[in-house]
């Protein structure tokens, strides 16, 4: 039985008015995540990432089809499902009133579980928290709340870990120090499903991926598999200058750096003669291989001629 069953999920949020349409955020969305999996779910702002996740947490109704938890319904068995997931919400929602270690034991007393502490001072000591068990919440930095967060979606040992884009602004201290833990939860076979824009992270994270664009998947795959599906290598630069159209039309741009997706010695022949002719000098030329970056903007794109060759 998978840890994780979307069954052709659709969410549509009704028109906020009168003469609005409504919005369908998830259009039949199917895969499941297996037990010990550590699986990525990827997609540009809007996709409807948080939708689905927020339909697994129970805080949202799918309009149509279902949501598994080892079985478990998440509507009509929501308190078995919700029981089983440990959710790392993107928001920092947190109580001002309470310190770090009475939150965590609130949290215990949620889900019913009780004389945890020994499970409370580890994840504390994992999360870099100690210093900060008996300050109040409303004392810490941003980054100490997340790792707060995260340590409540813990407290009660889920077997699913559900991770919103938790490293979102925070510093790589803490990214080093989460990914660490978070990593040996998965190794002890508890699974993982997580979002983020970070694809560097997910690529070295996640075994699977799944990549939603408009509320539709249009990508899942083994890690591995997708970047050997990519365009096998990217020839980059710097320049100073406007780069030729043909160029721009193709190039992933940041700053002076240019980076070029290419199949062979001749598109890069081509690409830098195109640089010259239009009088520009490219710097500092060299070629890597195309990494999950370079997947999903490529993933991203063909569904954009696609949808266009459609309109
Ligand atoms: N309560 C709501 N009512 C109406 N539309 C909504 C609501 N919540 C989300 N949406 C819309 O649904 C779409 C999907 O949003 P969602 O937050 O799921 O995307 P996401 O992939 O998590 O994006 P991000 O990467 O920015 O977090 C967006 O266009 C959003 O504006």
């Amino acid at each position: 039985m998978p840890a994780l069953s979307f069954q052709s999920v659709s969410k549509t949020y009704p028109a906020k008015q009168a003469g609005t349409a409504a919005f369908r955020a998830l259009d039949q969305v199917s895969f499941d995540v297996q037990e010990g999996e550590f699986f990525g779910l990827l997609g540009p702002n809007g996709a409807g990432k948080t939708t689905l996740i927020s339909i697994l947490a129970g805080l949202t109704r799918a309009s149509q089809g279902q949501v598994l938890v080892h079985g478990h319904n998440v509507q009509s068995d929501y308190a078995a499902a919700r029981r089983l997931l440990g959710v790392v919400p993107q928001e920092l929602v947190f109580d001002p009133f309470f310190t770090v270690r009475e939150s965590l034991k609130i949290q215990s007393g949620y889900f019913g579980v009780k004389k945890n502490d020994a499970w409370i001072d580890e994840l504390l000591d994992s999360l870099g928290l100690t210093d900060k068990a008996n300050a109040n919440m409303r004392q810490l930095s941003g980054g100490m709340k997340r790792r707060v967060l995260v340590a409540q979606a813990l407290v009660h040992k889920p077997r699913v870990i559900v991770l919103d884009e938790p490293t979102a602004g925070v510093d790589v201290e803490l990214r080093q120090t989460l990914w660490q833990f978070i990593a040996k939860l998965n190794k002890q076979g508890h699974t993982v499903l997580l979002t983020t824009h970070y694809l560097e992270e997910a690529e070295a994270l996640c075994g699977r991926i799944a990549m939603l664009k408009r509320g539709q998947m249009v990508a899942l795959e083994k890690t591995s598999v997708l970047l050997k599906s990519a365009t096998s290598q990217v020839l980059r630069f710097k320049l100073d200058g406007d780069l030729p159209a043909a160029v721009a039309a193709v190039a992933r741009v940041t700053g002076r750096i240019v980076q070029v997706p290419v199949n062979n010695a001749l598109d890069i022949e081509t690409c830098l003669n195109t640089v010259r002719s239009a009088g520009l000098v490219a710097e500092d030329v060299e070629i890597r291989q195309a990494d999950l970056e370079d997947v999903f903007l490529e993933v991203m794109n063909r569904q954009q001629a696609q949808s266009g060759a459609l309109a």
